[in-house]
């Protein structure tokens, strides 16, 4: 007799590859460990404002094709490089998306974009993936949004985001406080800061809370506290908040905390209002501002991928234009190559 009192909506349970499994299956090798080690303390450094560089975090709004994202990533690591002296790029490679009600979430939730949801092959694809952009120097950055996910990815991490709509969730400060890389919190949908900049203050403590070990196991873990957080400005509900008042309010707030100054700004989101074509000109004013003196703006988002904008999903595989968002809106490669010479030229 089915029980009455349990399991009443749940369709199927199906039991993942533990932590430890997976990342002896797909290792991460000492090389890439160094690296990866290696670019989080330049992370720390820039963050904290003691890097006369600025941090550009940008890729595509999520990664669908990986063939595609890897194209991307050949053309990010060799203009990194060109650029090296004035920028430090690292590449947005976002696997889990938070939806504001449903729709695709991701290639770790649903890597054969079919609704199949077959997770432990989108783990296998997102390992294999990040591993391919650190072997051509290219440090990674994603959203970290179920709290289970780390244990099989952040090791080949540089830099995580906890989201507009997950900066409230005290489930996502107690996991960036075990965090190994820097943290950037964003304002929430609404545009609110406080969240964001409770959210560092919490991750910054010890914590302990319910996890998952290597083995895979049910786990209380505790945490040191993570002291490389910081917030990131993305716009609300009620406009952008990149503009000269917004990032001093800012600013002002986090002292008033006691804590560092330092803002990542993004470009993308309500800052440009989802409007890839307003993209250009949100990054343009914030790289204005820092090269007149800013300081406390370390670093800025953007949502870039080969081709510009975004196709409607779900719809048949065979009709995906290749190199195009299924997500958010992007700038194309061109504008994206033109606009990071453009702020080399001016930081
Ligand atoms: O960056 C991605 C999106 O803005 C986020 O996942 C929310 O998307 P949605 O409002 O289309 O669900
Ligand atoms: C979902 C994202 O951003 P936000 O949390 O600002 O909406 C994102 O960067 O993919």
């Amino acid at each position: 007799m089915p029980s009455r009192v349990t399991d009443l909506h749940v369709a199927r349970n199906v039991p993942l590859p533990s932590p430890a499994r997976l990342q002896a299956e797909i290792p991460r090798g000492d090389g890439r460990a160094d690296f990866v080690a290696q670019s989080r303390v330049h992370l720390r450094t820039l963050l904290s404002g003691n890097d006369p560089r600025f941090l550009v975090i940008v890729g595509p709004c999520s990664i669908h094709d990986t063939d595609s994202g890897l194209e991307y990533a050949h053309r990010l690591a060799a203009l990194a490089e060109r650029l090296r002296d004035k920028l430090y790029l690292v590449m947005r490679v976002y696997f889990e998306k938070p939806r504001t009600t449903v729709g695709w979430k991701g290639l770790i939730m649903d890597p054969h974009l079919d609704g199949t949801d077959d997770i432990p092959e989108g783990l296998r694809r997102a390992r294999h993936f990040l591993r391919s952009v650190i072997d051509l120097g290219l440090p990674t950055a994603t959203e970290l949004l179920d709290p289970i996910t780390p244990q099989y990815i952040a090791d080949l991490i540089s830099w995580s985001a906890i989201g507009a709509r997950t900066a409230e969730s005290q489930t996502h400060r107690q996991m960036a406080s075990g965090l190994s890389m820097p943290v950037g919190f964003k304002n929430t949908t609404s545009g609110d800061l406080t969240a964001a900049i409770n959210a560092v203050k919490a991750a910054a403590m010890p914590q302990t809370f319910l996890g998952v070990s290597e083995e895979g196991i049910a786990s209380s873990v505790t945490t040191t506290g993570n002291p490389s957080c910081h917030v990131i400005l993305r716009g609300g509900d009620h406009g952008p908040n990149y503009d000269e008042a917004s990032i001093s309010a800012a600013r002002e707030a986090l002292l008033a905390a006691k804590l560092a100054p330092g803002l990542v700004i993004d470009a993308s989101h309500a800052n440009c209002g989802k409007d890839c074509a307003k993209m250009p000109g949100v990054f343009r004013e914030i790289v204005r501002q820092r090269a007149a003196g800013d300081r406390s703006i370390t670093g800025a988002m953007l949502e870039s991928n080969l081709v510009a904008g975004s196709q409607s999903f779900p719809k048949p595989l065979n009709q995906l234009i290749r190199g195009q968002s299924i997500t958010d809106s992007c700038i194309d490669w061109e504008t994206t190559e033109a606009l990071l010479h453009e702020a080399a030229e001016k930081l």
